[in-house]
């Protein structure tokens, strides 16, 4: 019988000792997948520790849970809905399959539609959404989209008028399509952005906005109800999470900016990632057993914290997009039964771009009081074409914090000189960055996730805690709301009432 007590009780040997009493262990915790090497060596994870997680992977039915999530069953049990995000990429019960698709049938025609100036010479594209409907689009035209000459698309999301105006300053209205992304339809900042965007345009003279505009939603009578005709909107299943959404529709600005055959590479990494997850064992597993380490450090370590950083500019979006999808999916208090939890949940996600954040944080990651199990993603080939001194820098940091974090270096006579050492990270090394590793990648963290929340006994794929919130916003915007003195005080400063 294992439980969360046994794990709790492991022995907590120092990392250099792990390296010591066992030659094997670089080999027992790295693995290939897809293009990508994990390297969990200088995690704290052992044989035994391993073992006690797949014990309670047992307990907790992770199989036929991961099973259900693939074929479809109503695993989102608090919304009563299937998980369908894998079958965007092929994974998944053959309706979803289908419906998947023939959405991306319908998306792909469109680009095509726009590709052959259906729509007049179109230079710019700019995208409105917010969460996953814009964090997802945003890394993978960034980490993606460098070197394109294809469409100039612009993500925004914040209601700041600021990020729109700046927009504005250097798209041309008139060779502009405007791409409302929302799942709902409803969310507030997006409408607001895209009713702007339109009037932006209705001002510069293009004389039909709404026909430049394409919609991404699972609620396309909505879409159609604001304007959109029918035949440009984009549908996607409502079984697809907003923060899972990438592949969907949602992803429609990564595939006119990369074009259509990478965004295809893209689901095909993310579908290899799909099969690693759902056939090998939990112990050569690279989502399951980077997720046993995240519930190591949260559980038996006492961490609050992860921070993942990139060693590569081109992923300087990864931690932010990562911080919706594990701090909205694990986030949670209650367990899939609605009974408290009783123990930490997901980490806050935090982090950042190396080299820069080696200049900044670093100081508390190597001497803080805080243990943060910290994360490198390198890519061997350089994206850049400068000296290759500039990547062999990049690398080679990226590999010394790490061994530095696990080092240490004691220092009797000057204790703010010493430097404790045993200081967990992984890192994630990619052969080269392309539409099919980033694919891959992102599956990866999405299946850890999942994981992650199975163990738990949560439910990974609701986001009831965004809701207050935003109706507090919405009733205050209406003049009403119940507020506190403080926040009353701080509407009437603002001069907002
Ligand atoms: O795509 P929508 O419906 O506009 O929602 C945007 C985001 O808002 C959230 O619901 C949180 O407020 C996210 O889960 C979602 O990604």
């Amino acid at each position: 019988m294992t439980d969360w007590s046994t794990i709790k009780d492991l022995p907590t040997t120092r990392l250099e000792q792990l390296f010591a009493d066992d030659p094997e262990r670089l080999a027992k915790f790295s693995l290939d997948v897809a293009g990508i090497h994990f390297d969990l060596s200088k995690t704290h994870l052992t044989r035994e520790a391993v073992a006690a997680f797949e014990a309670l992977a047992r307990q907790m039915d992770l199989a036929g849970k991961r099973e259900a999530m693939f074929g479809g069953a109503h695993v989102n049990v608090t919304e009563d809905r299937p998980v369908e995000h894998t079958a965007e990429r092929g994974e998944g019960k053959a309706e979803s399959l289908k419906r998947a698709a023939d959405y991306h049938a319908r998306m792909r025609m469109l680009i095509d539609a726009i590709e052959a100036e259906a729509f007049g010479p179109v230079r710019h594209v700019l995208h409105v959404g917010i969460g996953g409907s814009a964090l997802g689009p945003n890394l993978l035209v960034d980490a993606l989209g460098r070197d394109s000459e294809r469409y100039d698309v612009a993500i925004v999301s914040n209601v700041d008028g600021v990020a729109l105006e700046d927009v504005f300053d250097r798209f041309d209205p008139s060779a502009t399509l405007l791409v409302v992304a929302s799942k709902t339809f409803t969310t507030t900042e997006t409408m607001m952005n895209a009713d702007s965007a339109i009037g932006w345009m209705q001002e510069n003279g293009v004389e039909d906005p709404y026909g430049r505009v394409i919609a991404l939603t699972a609620s396309p009578e909505q879409a159609i109800e604001w304007g959109v005709d029918e035949t440009r909107v984009l549908p996607f299943s409502e079984g697809v999470g907003g923060r899972y959404s990438l592949w969907s529709s949602i992803g429609f600005p990564a595939a006119i900016k990369l074009g259509w055959d990478q965004f295809a590479e893209l689901l095909e990494g993310a579908a290899e990632m799909d099969r690693h997850f759902r056939l090998s064992a939990l112990h050569e597993n690279a989502p399951a057993l980077a997720a046993f380490a995240d519930l190591y450090y949260t559980q038996v370590r006492g961490c609050e914290t992860r921070a993942p950083f990139a060693y590569d500019e081109r992923l300087r979006l990864l931690p932010s997009y990562l911080q919706q999808l594990e701090m909205e999916s694990n986030g949670k208090g209650v367990t899939v039964d609605g009974q408290p939890v009783g123990r930490p949940t997901a980490p806050i996600t935090w982090g950042g771009v190396g080299t820069d954040a080696q200049h900044a944080v670093f100081q508390l990651l190597h001497q803080g009081t805080h243990l943060v199990p910290v994360e490198f993603l390198a890519v061997i080939e350089a994206g850049d074409t400068l000296a290759e001194e500039h990547h062999r820098q990049l690398l080679l940091n990226a590999f010394a914090q790490g061994a530095a974090l696990m080092k240490g270096r004691a220092n009797p006579d000057d204790p703010a000189r010493a430097y404790p050492g045993d200081r967990p990270s992984s890192t994630i090394l990619l052969d080269v960055l392309d539409a099919r590793t980033l694919g891959a990648l992102i599956a990866f963290y999405e299946h850890r996730v999942f994981v992650n929340g199975v163990l738990l006994g949560i439910n990974s794929f609701d986001q009831f805690g965004v809701e207050l919130g935003k109706e507090m916003a919405k009733a205050a915007a209406k003049g009403g709301g119940d507020f506190d003195p403080s926040t009353a005080d701080l509407i009437r400063r603002a001069g907002l009432e």
